[in-house]
Parts: C-alpha cells; sequence; structure tokens
C-alpha cells in the first residue's frame, strides 16, 4: 500500500503514493507547484504524519533509518528561518548532531567531519559568517554541507537549485555524482527538467500520486511529462541546422532550464546549438 499524507485541514496532498529507489542512484522529483513534492520530503522525514501507508529506508521502517542517523535533508529555502542568528560553521556542526551524546560538545571527529564538508562544497572560507548574510547559492551550499558532515547514506534535497546560478548548479550536481560514486541514495525534488536526464538515473513523476517512475531514459516522455504538467509546460517546436539538414526537435519547459526532445520523443539534456544547453 502507498502513502497517504492528509494535512489537518483536510487536504489530502498524497494519495497512495508508492515507489522504490535502488541504492547508488539519483532520483528525480519531478512535478507541478502544489503536485506533493515537499509533503513527500516530510513524511519520510516524519514531519507529517503518513494517514495510510508506511516507509522503508535501507530496508529498515523509516522511524528507525532517522534514529539510525541515516537520512540528511536540505530543505527548500522558503523552509528555513534565515533571520535566525547562527554562524555557518554552526549550521554545518547540525549535521553531527546525531553522532553526539546529548550534551551535544563536538569531539575533534565532529570538527574535522565540520570542516570536510565545507571545503567540499567550498564554503571553507565562510564559516563564521552568518547564514543570514550569504547569498541564496551559498546557502544551498551550506545546508548541504550540513548533510555531508552527517554522512547519511540517503539524502533528501528539496529544490537544491532553485534561485541559483548555472556555476553553483553545475558544482552540486558535481558533488552530487560523487556521492552517488560513494553508494548513498539521493531523492531530488527539482523545475530544472532539462538537468534531470543529465544527472539523474530514475525519476518519480508526481501529481498528488505517483504517476510513473523509473529510469529517466524510459519514464521522461513527452507522453508522461504532459500527463504530469498538463497545460503548465510551456511546449514549442524549434527547426535545428541550416538548410536541408533540419531536424524538427521539441522544446518543453517548466522553468529557464527546458528539456528538449527530438522527435521520436527521447529527452536530450542538451538543447542544439547551446552548448551549456541553457537558453
Ligand atoms: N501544512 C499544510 N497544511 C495544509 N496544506 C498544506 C500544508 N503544506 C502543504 N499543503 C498543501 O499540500 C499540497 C502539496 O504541497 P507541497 O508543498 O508538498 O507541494 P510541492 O510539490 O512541494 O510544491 P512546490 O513545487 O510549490 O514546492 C499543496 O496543495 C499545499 O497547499
Amino acid at each position: 500500500m502507498g502513502v497517504t499524507v492528509t494535512y489537518r485541514n483536510g487536504h489530502t496532498a498524497l494519495r497512495d503514493a508508492e515507489f522504490q529507489i535502488p541504492t547508488g542512484t539519483i532520483t528525480a522529483l519531478v512535478g507541478v507547484n502544489g503536485s506533493g513534492k515537499s509533503t513527500l520530503f516530510k513524511a519520510i522525514m516524519g514531519f507529517v504524519r503518513l494517514a495510510k501507508g508506511s516507509i522503508s529506508i535501507l530496508g529498515r521502517p523509516a522511524a528507525a533509518a532517522l534514529k539510525g542517523n541515516i537520512v540528511a535533508y536540505v530543505p527548500q529555502s522558503e523552509d528555513v528561518d534565515w533571520s535566525f542568528p547562527v554562524l555557518v560553521e554552526d549550521v554545518v556542526m547540525m549535521g553531527r548532531y546525531g553522532h553526539m551524546n546529548l550534551l551535544r560538545v563536538p569531539k575533534a571527529v565532529d570538527r574535522e567531519a565540520v570542516e570536510a564538508a565545507l571545503h567540499r562544497v567550498g564554503m571553507g572560507d565562510f564559516r563564521k559568517r552568518q547564514i543570514g548574510e550569504l547569498s541564496g547559492g551559498q546557502k544551498k551550499r551550506v545546508f548541504l554541507a550540513r548533510a555531508l558532515a552527517q554522512d547519511g547514506r540517503v539524502i533528501l534535497l528539496d529544490e537544491p537549485f532553485t534561485g541559483v546560478d548555472v556555476k553553483t548548479e553545475e558544482a552540486i550536481i558535481t558533488l552530487l555524482r560523487s556521492l552517488r560514486d560513494e553508494g548513498r541514495v539521493m531523492l531530488v525534488s527539482t523545475h530544472n527538467l532539462g538537468s534531470v536526464p543529465e544527472f539523474c538515473d530514475r525519476t518519480v513523476l508526481l501529481n498528488r500520486t505517483v504517476l510513473a517512475h523509473g529510469p529517466t531514459a524510459e519514464i521522461f516522455t513527452q507522453d508522461n511529462l504532459e500527463r504530469t504538467f498538463g497545460g503548465v509546460l510551456r511546449h514549442f517546436v524549434l527547426n535545428e541546422g541550416e538548410g536541408g539538414g533540419r531536424r524538427a526537435v521539441d522544446v518543453i519547459s517548466d522553468d529557464e532550464r527546458p528539456l528538449v526532445l527530438y522527435g521520436d520523443g527521447h529527452a536530450a539534456s542538451r538543447l542544439p546549438g547551446h552548448d551549456g544547453g541553457r537558453t
């Protein structure tokens, strides 16, 4: 049985949502605003009650996995109180809390983990800055560092690319790939459709339930995306190339980073003629 979440106001944000993710993979969670992506993360983290169903993480019930500190969560920026006066290094140290005793006195191993995590995301020089004084992309990187310091086997990222520039996005993707190579599992919600085939092995399409899930190459089809987004996606057709060598490509876009579909309906992450794939 899948997972159902009903909020206190009676709104059922997820109904019978069900999917599995293999270890050592990155899975995209894709859906329109309000389709239940954040609710799904909150359900996995135990922040909202399940009306029905259950969640299992690496073979353990979610509550046991969370207690075992194996799940790291990078929330959406909107869910964080940035006015809270706390230093960058303290935010990253929070990732170590689950490894400490009740008094939460950091040991050398905790300080080393924080240092390594800050360096891995390129934020070593910002450790003494107030978190509220950072740019959007820098804040994201600090929260990624918190997840790295936690050393979670499963990492949930709620819209890590929103409001970040192309360079930071690429840096985050590179980091996620290296975490995948270490055998970790990642679930990433994103509106950047164009980058999904580039780095996500698998995709879950959501609209208040799971519409489709599986390898991105199979799931990311025009039919499935249209079913997921309905009329919300901008959809236009380009002609590629000059003279006789013209080839029609469909471009469907949920945001600034479009997804390109060739005539046979398969996805390509790069827009033809635009090396970086961004328009
Ligand atoms: N605390 C809450 N109480 C009642 N309804 C809520 C609550 N949080 C979210 N919802 C509703 O549940 C639905 C799913 O919201 P959710 O935040 O999970 O969507 P999302 O897919 O993450 O959207 P976005 O892409 O905008 O971040 C929405 O209709 C939302 O209004």
